[in-house]
């Protein structure tokens, strides 16, 4: 039995916290698992799109619990905390430098916008998120949260595919 076939005869309870490290949006999580059985990975993943597309302001706020500020040691044992320390591997903690132009940014984004800078980390150079955070710096506030949302759904779904196997 496959994954995907393991998790659309799961007990309800299980298939949610299976789901759960993806993303701290609960209403997502049940409301994917509520939709099965899917009859493959096309199916769920595109189901799971579906159910981003209506994110706003409330889920952004939800979602920001469970995601630490890039170039910080994700702290604790939760799965989600593992998932980011794995997702922010490529941001080299050594380079005080970088680290330090870092924190400068991230405290001028959260004065701007209230609220961590969001970036879907995985693949992207400690570099190349520096540039994209003082990019976003010059965002207003609804291109801000637009951006934060499409970034929160790439994290999501890569995260999924973790889960249910790319
Ligand atoms: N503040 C963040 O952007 N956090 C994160 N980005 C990721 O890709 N994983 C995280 O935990």
């Amino acid at each position: 039995m496959n994954v995907l076939e393991r998790f659309n005869r799961l007990p309800l309870d299980e298939a949610i916290a299976l789901l759960s490290p993806c993303v701290a949006i609960p209403d997502w999580a049940s409301a994917l698992v509520q939709a099965r059985p899917y009859a493959d990975r096309a199916a769920l993943l595109a189901r799971a799109g579906e159910l981003m597309q209506h994110w706003g302001d409330a889920e952004l706020q939800q979602a920001m619990s469970a995601h630490p500020r890039i170039g910080e040691r994700p702290t604790g044992s939760q799965a989600h905390a593992a998932l980011s320390r794995q997702e922010q591997a490529s941001v080299d903690r050594h380079d005080a430098e970088l680290a330090e132009a870092l924190r400068t940014a991230n405290t001028q984004y959260e004065a701007r916008f209230g609220r961590v800078f969001l970036i879907r980390a995985k693949g992207r150079s400690g570099a190349e998120i520096l540039q994209a955070l003082r990019l976003r710096l010059h965002n207003n506030e609804a291109q801000e949260r637009q951006a934060s949302l499409a970034q929160l759904r790439e994290i999501t779904l890569l995260r999924l595919e973790g889960v249910i196997g790319a």
